[in-house]
Protein backbone atom coordinates (compact mmCIF):
# COMPACT_ATOMS: atom_id res chain seq x y z
CA UNK A 1 0.00 0.00 0.00
CA UNK A 2 1.11 3.83 -0.92
CA UNK A 3 0.00 6.59 1.33
CA UNK A 4 -2.78 9.15 -0.47
CA UNK A 5 -0.48 12.41 -0.94
CA UNK A 6 -2.04 15.45 0.78
CA UNK A 7 -2.03 18.47 -1.59
CA UNK A 8 -1.44 21.33 0.53
CA UNK A 9 -0.78 23.81 -2.83
CA UNK A 10 -4.15 22.64 -4.27
CA UNK A 11 -5.87 23.16 -0.54
CA UNK A 12 -4.55 26.40 0.43
CA UNK A 13 -6.33 27.36 -3.52
CA UNK A 14 -9.22 26.53 -2.03
CA UNK A 15 -8.73 28.54 1.09
CA UNK A 16 -8.03 31.59 -1.23
CA UNK A 17 -10.64 31.31 -3.44
CA UNK A 18 -13.13 31.56 -0.24
CA UNK A 19 -11.09 34.82 1.24
CA UNK A 20 -11.19 36.49 -2.08
CA UNK A 21 -14.83 36.16 -2.33
CA UNK A 22 -14.84 37.62 1.72
CA UNK A 23 -12.95 40.02 -0.12
CA UNK A 24 -15.21 41.22 -2.64
CA UNK A 25 -18.28 41.27 0.00
CA UNK A 26 -16.43 43.36 2.58
CA UNK A 27 -15.66 45.52 -0.08
CA UNK A 28 -18.92 45.82 -1.51
CA UNK A 29 -20.03 46.93 1.99
CA UNK A 30 -16.96 50.27 2.30
CA UNK A 31 -14.87 48.05 3.73
CA UNK A 32 -10.98 47.65 2.76
CA UNK A 33 -9.12 44.24 4.48
CA UNK A 34 -5.50 45.61 4.99
CA UNK A 35 -2.16 43.42 5.98
CA UNK A 36 0.56 44.70 7.57
CA UNK A 37 4.06 42.85 7.17
CA UNK A 38 6.75 43.82 9.02
CA UNK A 39 10.09 42.17 8.58
CA UNK A 40 13.66 43.37 10.36
CA UNK A 41 16.92 41.89 8.58
CA UNK A 42 18.57 40.21 5.98
CA UNK A 43 16.72 36.09 6.80
CA UNK A 44 16.78 34.97 3.11
CA UNK A 45 14.13 32.53 3.88
CA UNK A 46 11.95 35.40 5.74
CA UNK A 47 12.45 37.33 2.65
CA UNK A 48 10.86 34.77 0.29
CA UNK A 49 8.03 33.94 3.15
CA UNK A 50 7.20 37.74 3.00
CA UNK A 51 6.81 38.00 -0.94
CA UNK A 52 4.69 35.37 -1.23
CA UNK A 53 2.67 37.06 1.40
CA UNK A 54 2.45 39.76 -0.38
CA UNK A 55 2.14 38.57 -3.30
CA UNK A 56 -1.30 36.54 -1.79
CA UNK A 57 -2.51 39.14 -0.04
CA UNK A 58 -2.35 40.81 -3.75
CA UNK A 59 -4.46 37.65 -5.48
CA UNK A 60 -6.99 37.91 -2.58
CA UNK A 61 -7.92 41.75 -2.75
CA UNK A 62 -6.65 42.23 0.50
CA UNK A 63 -4.23 45.43 0.50
CA UNK A 64 -0.92 45.07 2.06
CA UNK A 65 1.67 47.38 3.56
CA UNK A 66 5.37 46.62 4.19
CA UNK A 67 8.00 48.01 7.06
CA UNK A 68 10.64 46.30 6.01
CA UNK A 69 13.63 47.27 8.74
CA UNK A 70 17.26 46.58 8.74
CA UNK A 71 18.92 44.10 11.24
CA UNK A 72 20.63 46.46 13.50
CA UNK A 73 17.10 48.17 14.28
CA UNK A 74 16.60 48.87 18.18
CA UNK A 75 13.50 47.21 19.86
CA UNK A 76 12.13 50.20 20.64
CA UNK A 77 12.35 51.28 16.70
CA UNK A 78 10.63 48.28 15.93
CA UNK A 79 7.75 48.32 19.00
CA UNK A 80 7.58 52.42 17.28
CA UNK A 81 6.52 50.87 14.16
CA UNK A 82 4.03 48.49 15.97
CA UNK A 83 2.12 51.46 17.81
CA UNK A 84 2.22 53.21 14.82
CA UNK A 85 0.16 50.31 12.86
CA UNK A 86 -1.90 49.51 15.50
CA UNK A 87 -3.13 53.03 15.95
CA UNK A 88 -4.36 52.98 12.01
CA UNK A 89 -7.50 52.36 11.76
CA UNK A 90 -7.09 51.34 8.03
CA UNK A 91 -4.87 48.49 9.00
CA UNK A 92 -7.29 45.06 10.38
CA UNK A 93 -4.01 42.57 10.45
CA UNK A 94 -0.11 42.70 11.91
CA UNK A 95 2.69 40.37 11.25
CA UNK A 96 5.99 40.27 12.55
CA UNK A 97 8.03 37.83 10.39
CA UNK A 98 10.25 35.37 12.62
CA UNK A 99 12.88 35.36 13.58
CA UNK A 100 13.87 38.52 14.65
CA UNK A 101 17.54 39.18 15.20
CA UNK A 102 18.96 37.88 18.37
CA UNK A 103 18.85 41.33 20.14
CA UNK A 104 15.32 41.57 19.98
CA UNK A 105 13.30 40.13 22.64
CA UNK A 106 10.61 38.43 20.36
CA UNK A 107 7.88 38.09 23.38
CA UNK A 108 8.29 41.84 23.83
CA UNK A 109 7.57 42.39 20.59
CA UNK A 110 4.18 39.77 19.75
CA UNK A 111 3.18 40.89 23.46
CA UNK A 112 3.17 44.93 21.93
CA UNK A 113 0.77 43.99 18.48
CA UNK A 114 -3.24 44.77 19.36
CA UNK A 115 -4.72 41.36 20.01
CA UNK A 116 -7.24 42.20 17.24
CA UNK A 117 -4.78 42.59 14.85
CA UNK A 118 -2.87 39.91 16.10
CA UNK A 119 -3.13 37.44 12.59
CA UNK A 120 -0.56 35.32 13.66
CA UNK A 121 -2.36 34.04 16.80
CA UNK A 122 0.71 34.74 18.72
CA UNK A 123 -0.13 37.31 21.63
CA UNK A 124 -1.06 35.54 25.24
CA UNK A 125 -4.22 36.99 24.72
CA UNK A 126 -5.45 34.85 21.84
CA UNK A 127 -3.05 31.98 22.85
CA UNK A 128 -5.14 32.16 25.97
CA UNK A 129 -8.33 32.46 24.13
CA UNK A 130 -7.18 29.20 22.21
CA UNK A 131 -7.26 27.20 25.01
CA UNK A 132 -10.47 28.29 26.38
CA UNK A 133 -12.29 27.25 23.21
CA UNK A 134 -12.56 31.27 22.61
CA UNK A 135 -13.05 32.09 18.99
CA UNK A 136 -9.56 33.88 18.76
CA UNK A 137 -7.14 34.40 15.77
CA UNK A 138 -5.40 31.17 15.83
CA UNK A 139 -1.74 30.75 14.48
CA UNK A 140 -1.86 30.05 10.97
CA UNK A 141 0.44 26.42 10.26
CA UNK A 142 -1.62 24.42 12.80
CA UNK A 143 -5.17 26.18 11.41
CA UNK A 144 -3.96 24.73 8.03
CA UNK A 145 -2.59 21.44 9.46
CA UNK A 146 -6.30 21.08 10.91
CA UNK A 147 -8.33 21.91 7.80
CA UNK A 148 -6.07 19.51 5.61
CA UNK A 149 -6.90 16.79 8.45
CA UNK A 150 -10.51 17.16 8.42
CA UNK A 151 -10.46 17.47 4.56
CA UNK A 152 -8.78 14.19 4.50
CA UNK A 153 -10.46 12.69 7.31
CA UNK A 154 -13.72 13.93 8.10
CA UNK A 155 -14.94 14.37 11.76
CA UNK A 156 -11.78 13.88 14.44
CA UNK A 157 -13.24 12.82 17.40
CA UNK A 158 -12.20 10.02 19.69
CA UNK A 159 -8.95 10.11 17.51
CA UNK A 160 -5.99 9.57 18.74
CA UNK A 161 -2.84 12.55 17.92
CA UNK A 162 0.08 12.84 18.80
CA UNK A 163 1.93 16.22 18.06
CA UNK A 164 5.92 16.08 18.41
CA UNK A 165 7.19 18.96 19.31
CA UNK A 166 5.90 21.67 21.13
CA UNK A 167 6.62 25.20 20.35
CA UNK A 168 4.78 28.11 20.68
CA UNK A 169 4.35 28.63 16.99
CA UNK A 170 3.26 24.82 16.17
CA UNK A 171 3.09 22.32 18.52
CA UNK A 172 1.18 23.90 21.63
CA UNK A 173 -1.32 25.31 19.39
CA UNK A 174 -1.80 22.01 17.50
CA UNK A 175 -2.47 20.29 21.07
CA UNK A 176 -5.02 22.44 21.56
CA UNK A 177 -6.55 22.68 18.06
CA UNK A 178 -6.74 18.53 18.22
CA UNK A 179 -8.18 18.99 21.20
CA UNK A 180 -11.04 21.64 20.63
CA UNK A 181 -11.83 18.82 17.47
CA UNK A 182 -12.23 16.36 19.99
CA UNK A 183 -9.24 13.85 19.58
CA UNK A 184 -7.20 12.20 22.62
CA UNK A 185 -3.77 14.20 22.43
CA UNK A 186 0.10 13.44 23.29
CA UNK A 187 2.57 15.97 22.80
CA UNK A 188 6.02 13.94 22.54
CA UNK A 189 9.15 16.23 22.80
CA UNK A 190 12.83 15.75 23.90
CA UNK A 191 12.39 14.66 26.93
CA UNK A 192 9.39 12.00 26.63
CA UNK A 193 10.48 8.70 26.57
CA UNK A 194 9.54 5.55 24.55
CA UNK A 195 7.96 9.04 21.89
CA UNK A 196 8.26 6.21 19.22
CA UNK A 197 5.93 3.32 20.84
CA UNK A 198 3.61 6.19 21.70
CA UNK A 199 3.36 7.47 18.42
CA UNK A 200 3.18 4.36 16.93
CA UNK A 201 -0.37 4.46 18.89
CA UNK A 202 -1.36 7.47 17.41
CA UNK A 203 -4.13 7.70 14.46
CA UNK A 204 -2.73 10.94 13.42
CA UNK A 205 0.73 12.27 13.99
CA UNK A 206 1.98 15.86 13.37
CA UNK A 207 5.57 15.61 13.19
CA UNK A 208 7.47 19.44 13.68
CA UNK A 209 10.58 19.23 15.59
CA UNK A 210 13.03 20.78 13.17
CA UNK A 211 15.01 18.17 12.71
CA UNK A 212 15.57 16.42 9.15
CA UNK A 213 13.46 12.95 8.68
CA UNK A 214 13.51 12.01 11.93
CA UNK A 215 10.15 10.37 11.99
CA UNK A 216 11.00 7.17 10.10
CA UNK A 217 8.39 3.90 9.44
CA UNK A 218 8.54 2.72 12.84
CA UNK A 219 6.95 6.01 14.43
CA UNK A 220 4.14 4.87 12.34
CA UNK A 221 0.77 3.05 12.88
CA UNK A 222 -0.29 1.17 9.70
CA UNK A 223 -3.21 3.42 8.21
CA UNK A 224 -2.00 6.55 10.16
CA UNK A 225 -2.54 9.99 8.74
CA UNK A 226 0.79 12.15 9.04
CA UNK A 227 1.50 15.72 8.58
CA UNK A 228 4.79 16.60 8.12
CA UNK A 229 5.44 20.83 9.52
CA UNK A 230 8.57 20.85 8.80
CA UNK A 231 10.71 22.94 6.54
CA UNK A 232 14.84 21.51 6.71
CA UNK A 233 16.99 22.65 4.01
CA UNK A 234 19.76 20.16 4.10
CA UNK A 235 23.03 19.76 1.60
CA UNK A 236 22.60 16.14 -0.28
CA UNK A 237 24.54 14.52 -3.15
CA UNK A 238 25.72 18.22 -3.75
CA UNK A 239 22.23 19.90 -3.80
CA UNK A 240 20.12 21.55 -1.82
CA UNK A 241 17.45 20.44 -0.90
CA UNK A 242 14.10 20.85 1.24
CA UNK A 243 13.07 17.71 3.84
CA UNK A 244 10.65 17.23 6.34
CA UNK A 245 10.83 16.09 9.79
CA UNK A 246 9.49 12.86 8.18
CA UNK A 247 11.74 10.50 6.52
CA UNK A 248 9.08 10.57 3.66
CA UNK A 249 10.23 7.55 1.46
CA UNK A 250 10.03 5.38 4.63
CA UNK A 251 6.32 6.64 5.67
CA UNK A 252 4.89 6.48 2.51
CA UNK A 253 4.18 2.78 2.19
CA UNK A 254 2.64 2.93 5.69
CA UNK A 255 0.65 5.86 6.05
CA UNK A 256 -2.42 6.17 4.71
CA UNK A 257 -2.31 9.92 4.11
CA UNK A 258 0.82 12.03 4.33
CA UNK A 259 2.00 15.91 3.42
CA UNK A 260 4.83 16.22 1.46
CA UNK A 261 7.46 18.45 1.57
CA UNK A 262 7.65 21.02 -0.24
CA UNK A 263 3.65 21.02 -1.29
CA UNK A 264 2.17 20.23 2.03
CA UNK A 265 2.00 22.50 5.00
CA UNK A 266 3.67 25.42 4.38
CA UNK A 267 1.16 26.99 1.78
CA UNK A 268 -1.70 26.15 3.86
CA UNK A 269 0.36 28.72 6.14
CA UNK A 270 -0.48 31.65 3.49
CA UNK A 271 -3.50 30.94 2.82
CA UNK A 272 -4.28 31.00 6.73
CA UNK A 273 -3.06 34.05 7.38
CA UNK A 274 -5.38 35.74 4.63
CA UNK A 275 -8.12 34.16 6.09
CA UNK A 276 -7.28 35.28 9.12
CA UNK A 277 -7.14 38.29 8.23
CA UNK A 278 -10.58 39.26 6.67
CA UNK A 279 -11.40 37.61 9.92
CA UNK A 280 -9.89 40.08 11.69
CA UNK A 281 -11.13 42.65 9.04
CA UNK A 282 -15.14 41.04 10.22
CA UNK A 283 -14.46 41.30 13.95
CA UNK A 284 -12.70 44.78 13.88
CA UNK A 285 -16.20 45.84 11.91
CA UNK A 286 -18.43 43.85 14.46
CA UNK A 287 -19.37 41.27 12.05
CA UNK A 288 -19.14 37.40 12.84
CA UNK A 289 -16.37 35.27 11.45
CA UNK A 290 -16.73 32.72 8.65
N1 LIG B 1 5.29 35.66 11.86
C1 LIG B 1 5.50 34.41 11.47
N2 LIG B 1 6.76 33.98 11.27
C2 LIG B 1 6.94 32.68 10.87
C3 LIG B 1 5.84 31.82 10.62
C4 LIG B 1 4.54 32.31 10.86
O1 LIG B 1 3.50 31.59 10.73
N3 LIG B 1 4.41 33.61 11.27
N4 LIG B 1 6.06 30.54 10.08
C5 LIG B 1 7.35 30.22 9.54
C6 LIG B 1 7.61 30.68 8.13
N5 LIG B 1 6.44 30.79 7.22
C7 LIG B 1 5.62 31.85 7.34
O2 LIG B 1 5.94 32.88 7.84
C8 LIG B 1 6.30 29.92 6.11
C9 LIG B 1 7.10 28.82 5.94
C10 LIG B 1 6.99 28.03 4.79
C11 LIG B 1 6.07 28.34 3.81
C12 LIG B 1 5.98 27.59 2.52
O3 LIG B 1 5.15 27.87 1.71
N6 LIG B 1 6.88 26.64 2.28
C13 LIG B 1 6.97 25.95 1.02
C14 LIG B 1 8.43 25.87 0.63
C15 LIG B 1 8.99 27.24 0.39
C16 LIG B 1 10.51 27.23 0.31
O4 LIG B 1 11.03 26.85 -0.72
O5 LIG B 1 11.13 27.64 1.31
C17 LIG B 1 6.39 24.55 1.15
O6 LIG B 1 6.47 23.96 2.23
O7 LIG B 1 5.86 24.08 0.15
C18 LIG B 1 5.27 29.43 3.99
C19 LIG B 1 5.38 30.21 5.13
C20 LIG B 1 8.44 30.83 10.41
N7 LIG B 1 8.20 32.22 10.63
Amino acid sequence: MSARLIDGKAAAARVLTEVATQVERLKAQGIEPALAVVLVGDDPASHVYVRNKVRSAGETGIRSLERRLPAETSAEALLAVIAELNADPLVNGILVQLPLPGHIDETRVLQAIDPHKDVDGFHSENVGGLSQGRPVLTPCTPAGCMRLLRDTLGDLSGKHAVVIGRSNIVGKPMAALLLAANCTVSVLHSRSRDAQALSRQADIVVAAIGRPRMIGADWIKPGAVVIDVGINRIEEDGRNRLVGDVDFDAVLPVASAITPVPGGVGPMTIALLMHNTVTAARQQHGQESV
